[in-house]
């Protein structure tokens, strides 16, 4: 870690050079006047080189500095590497983080962490056993947009008491299109709705239902259901019921793209509608009340280009948490993942999908 313009630095280890990698490394090497971290990509794991130097070749600023490109192995065991970012297919998550935490490095596995809750039991282990910093990449936590709902939500109670909510994530996956090896077709990759997009819906289920996080969460019940073909669920469907009575309605499907506002809160004064790019992009909402002399309130967050997607918004997170020396992040500690997992497993346990890996 080392710090210029008093702003803490990151030096990366990126590994997969897949959809996620491109879109994470673009946003954190965006240049920034309100950063509050410094990222640099010092290294490069790919399964192939001239993959690896396909996805150097995509940035300007990497194509100056040319970082290290290598095998995964190679990139944890570099000592100018202070965090892993692990962009791979859900069920290489385990293995690798357990490798990059094992040479000491911090880690930042993408969602879900792992294919369930007991393989993620184990990574928080070897974390905390080796003292790093580990934090699973739900992106959508950290941007401008949900914690400004969050704040009117719970703080202010702009709609009042909340009642329930409906969330949906839907992508036409074209499956049929798709190559069996596909990550999103193949079950041993860990295919399926419920974990690729099923985990966005769940988290504003969490994000908008409950102020508590991880262990100290309000209690509820989830029903689900599972729409299984060849092997992994195409649609997935649950209702979370807290113990305060609050409703959660959560679906996700590979048939079809949800529609432009994916996400509706009631509460006893009004309701919010969140839309945007899709289910783990939101830009816009907008709240109308049940009292008809109280104008809606429509508000759009700037997005891509300059802006980008908001990847940066977690690595800043995380730059700051490792300089205050901190090994999980406030906003989604890893007693919180792990519920989210749980919950996913539990749906599953309902739905019927057994991983390969699982049996
Ligand atoms: N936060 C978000 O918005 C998003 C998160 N994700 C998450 O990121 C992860 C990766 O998804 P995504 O980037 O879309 O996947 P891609 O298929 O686009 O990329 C995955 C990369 O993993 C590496 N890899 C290693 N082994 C395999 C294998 N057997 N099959 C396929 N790839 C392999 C490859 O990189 P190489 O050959 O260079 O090693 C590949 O390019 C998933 O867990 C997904 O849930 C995905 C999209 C959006
Ligand atoms: O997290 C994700 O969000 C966008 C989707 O296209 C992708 O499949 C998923 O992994």
């Amino acid at each position: 870690m080392g710090s210029n313009k008093q702003l803490p630095t990151l030096k990366w280890g990126i590994i997969g050079t897949g959809l996620i990698s491109t879109w994470f490394v673009r946003d954190i090497l965006l240049n920034r006047e309100d950063a509050k971290g410094i990222h640099e990509i010092h290294a490069i794991g790919s399964s192939n080189e001239l993959k690896g130097n396909d996805f150097v070749n995509k940035f300007d600023k990497l194509q100056r500095n040319r970082p290290f490109i290598g095998s995964y192995d190679e990139v944890y065991a570099r000592q100018d590497v202070d965090i892993i970012y692990i962009g791979l297919p859900h069920v290489f998550h385990k293995e690798q983080a357990l490798k990059a935490i094992d040479q000491g490095k911090h880690v930042l596995v993408e969602k879900p962490a792992t294919i369930n809750a007991k393989d993620f039991e184990v990574l928080i282990k070897a974390a905390k056993s080796k003292n790093v910093f580990l934090m699973e990449g739900v992106w959508v936590r950290f941007k401008p947009i949900i914690l400004e709902l969050q704040h009117l939500i719970m703080k202010e109670k702009i709609i009042g008491d909340v009642y329930r909510m409906f969330a949906d994530f839907g992508i036409d996956k074209k499956l049929d299109n798709l190559s069996d090896n596909s990550r999103l077709k193949n079950a041993n990759l860990g295919a399926g709705s419920l974990l690729d997009i099923g985990i966005y819906p769940l988290t504003y289920a969490r994000l908008f239902l409950d102020e508590r996080l991880g262990d100290n969460h309000k209690k509820f019940d989830v029903v689900g259901l599972q729409t299984l073909r060849n092997n992994i669920d195409s649609m997935s469907s649950a209702v979370l019921k807290y113990e305060d009575g609050k409703q959660a309605i959560i679906t996700s499907t590979m048939y079809n793209n949800s529609q432009e506002n994916f996400v509706k809160i009631d509460g006893e004064l009004g309701s919010i509608e969140i839309g945007g790019i899709g289910g783990s992009m939101p830009t816009k909402y907008k709240i109308t009340f049940k009292n008809k002399e109280s104008k809606p309130i429509e508000k759009e967050f700037p997005s891509q280009g300059d802006y980008g997607l908001g990847f940066q918004y977690e690595a800043d997170a995380i730059a700051e948490d490792i300089s205050q020396g901190k090994i999980q992040n406030d906003l989604l500690p890893l007693d919180e993942s792990l519920l989210i997992l749980r919950t996913l497993d539990e749906i599953r346990r309902q739905g019927g999908l057994i991983y390969p890996q699982e049996t």
